[in-house]
């Protein structure tokens, strides 16, 4: 996260901001207690009001249940109680399965949204403002009006690592926390997780369409919003696209930037050949021509050919020209051919026109000449998948000294969520290939073992053996005890991470229709516990 002026100032401790009068200097304050101005030392005039940090305005962006359970919880006197939540996913975005298809449906996430969510529990308070707001609405009393005053996450947050994929119904975070800061975070999180994980799972798959070539992110104007259009340039980023458009994901991220031009940039000019030389004179090192305004063949390509020639003369090289409208696969060869006549082999093709990982597996299909691909519209707003399920489940809750695992039962066994305080491990054979994840409780060690049975959780008939394995816990310590312990890497870093992870799969696994069912077993004790807790409660039902 790029740092704010108000990264200087600890959220935790500082709730005012004094305004002194006669120097205009803000001073962050403990209270409203009037002291000397730091920077004039006057005393007497100040303006004060909450600290209140506008690009953070985490406190209050809950649902209004969320309050309503924290103050239950708290007139009962149990919201101090520890829990534990498992965040994960059922059913992976964008996977297609053919009508007669009555299987389990594969595919994968690329975890996104973690170091946002990162900057969200650290700077997770109420401000004085939401606490006006909350006080206006009459239904909370003032003792927990101050207890909201001075809450803080407190507790643990583990994390699978920005980038990383995750199958479904393997944990990706766990926070072992107070029922009301677990309760409290929920819906930031979901909604911060679930939007950039599916964003960069569509930006991992149409990467994997365009198969090492270059891919540009296009969509901010297409974007639900100003916010969904950076964070989802940043998510494309991390998930291999090479730039993005977006200028604001640029300043604020560090996403390279790059772009053409657009059609009214010809419209202005007298002519295309105008518009072409204008742009090309400005941008030598730098110019793709868009052709499409008016007559790809006829006009759009001679003269992109003919700015070519004339740069070369004056030794520049024309970078490429853009297709963006019409049949793709014929303009594309067709301009290869131009230009290639012309002894232009060095000028690119880029292409744009409502593309995805279909189109552009489609368009290589039918031998398209295409080498740079723009992608607005349907990688921005997920068009195919627009919402990842993705869920915050209580698993557990403190009893005495012990860890009471809690089940949610549900009619259709694959909804039934795994109980209790776990680990993830992801198995690797010797050749560094991932081989499944293994869920097992906490208590348990995989230490020594030699051979692994991944059993399918709900299927006897599905099981595999590994051994020979490595053993890797996916989640990583992130919060301990209300502090940061982890050492967020740089987007650049991410990126790597994720391509790097990527290349720990099979592309079975990772294939855009009909992939493979990467294996999430249960261990034979989690199972076990699983299963009698489902018996108990249903017993419990019938006798209530
Ligand atoms: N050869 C091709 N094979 C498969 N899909 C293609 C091919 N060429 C283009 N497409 C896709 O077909 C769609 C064409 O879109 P559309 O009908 O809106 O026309 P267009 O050519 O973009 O024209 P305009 O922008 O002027 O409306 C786009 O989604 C594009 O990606
Ligand atoms: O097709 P997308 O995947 O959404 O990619 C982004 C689109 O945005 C632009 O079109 P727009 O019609 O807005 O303007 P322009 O073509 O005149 O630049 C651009 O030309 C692309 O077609
Ligand atoms: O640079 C481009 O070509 C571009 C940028 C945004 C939208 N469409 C095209």
């Amino acid at each position: 996260m790029p740092k704010t002026i108000f990264d200087a100032i600890d959220p935790k401790v500082y709730r005012y901001v004094h305004l002194c009068r006669a120097c205009q200097q803000p001073s962050f304050r403990i209270s409203t207690e009037v002291n000397p101005c730091a920077a004039c030392g006057e005393t007497h005039e100040f303006e004060i009001f909450p600290f209140y940090d506008p690009s953070r305005d985490y406190g209050l962006d809950v649902d209004e249940y969320a309050i309503s359970m924290m103050y239950a919880l708290y007139k009962k006197g149990l919201h101090r109680t520890q829990v534990v939540f498992d965040d994960f996913y059922r059913k992976a975005p964008f996977v297609k399965a053919s009508a007669d298809f009555s299987g389990e449906l594969g595919g994968y996430v690329a975890f996104g949204g973690l170091h946002q969510l990162i900057d969200i529990v650290e700077h997770l308070y109420f401000n004085e403002a939401d606490i006006a707001y909350l006080r206006e609405k009459k239904l909370y009393d003032e003792a927990f009006l101050d207890e909201l005053r001075s809450l803080r996450f407190t507790g643990e947050l583990f994390a699978a690592e920005e980038g990383q994929l995750i199958f479904p119904n393997t944990p990706y975070i766990r926070i072992v926390s107070t029922i009301m800061e677990c309760i409290w975070i929920e819906a930031q999180l979901l909604n911060t997780v679930n939007s950039e994980s599916l964003l960069m799972t569509k930006a991992s798959r149409i990467l994997t369409a365009a198969d090492g070539q270059s891919v540009i992110e296009m969509g901010k104007r297409r974007a639900q919003g100003r916010d969904a259009s950076v964070q989802g340039a940043r998510a494309a980023y991390v998930a291999g696209f090479d730039y993005s458009s977006n200028m604001k994901a640029g300043k604020k991220y560090g996403v390279p930037t790059t772009g053409t031009h657009a059609h009214l940039f010809v419209q202005f000019f007298a002519n295309e050949l105008d518009a072409f030389l204008a742009f090309a004179d400005v941008f030598p090192a730098k110019s793709i021509l868009l052709v499409d305004t008016y007559d790809v063949l006829g006009s759009g390509i001679p003269n992109a050919i003919r700015v070519a020639k004339a740069m070369e003369e004056r030794g520049q090289k024309l970078t490429g020209i853009r297709l963006d409208s019409g049949d793709l696969a014929f303009l594309s060869k067709r301009a290869r051919k131009m230009l290639d006549n012309a002894g232009l082999a060095y000028v690119k093709i880029a292409a744009s026109s409502d593309l995805d990982e279909y189109t552009i597996t489609s368009l290589k299909h039918q031998g398209a000449k295409i080498d740079i691909w723009g992608i607005g519209t349907k990688y921005i707003t997920a068009y195919d998948t627009p919402a990842l399920g993705g869920v915050h489940k209580i698993v557990a809750r403190k009893q005495e000294n012990d860890w009471l695992a809690l089940i949610k039962i549900s009619e259709n066994l694959d909804k039934i969520i795994n109980p209790g305080l776990k680990k993830t491990y992801r198995l690797y054979d010797q050749d560094g290939m991932a081989k499944g994840d293994y869920l097992c409780l906490a208590s348990e060690s995989l230490e020594g073992l030699n051979e692994i049975t991944l059993k399918h959780p709900t299927n006897p008939l599905k099981s595999k053996r590994i051994a020979n394995f490595t053993a890797v816990e996916l989640l990583v310590p992130i919060f301990q005890n209300g502090q940061m312990v982890y050492n967020v890497p740089t987007l650049k870093q991410t990126r790597a991470f994720h391509l790097a992870q990527k290349n720990t799969f099979w592309e079975e696994y990772l294939r855009l229709d009909h992939p493979e069912v990467y294996p999430v077993a249960l261990s034979d004790q989690l199972k076990e516990l699983k299963d009698r807790l489902i018996q108990a409660k249903r017993q419990n039902i019938q006798t209530e």
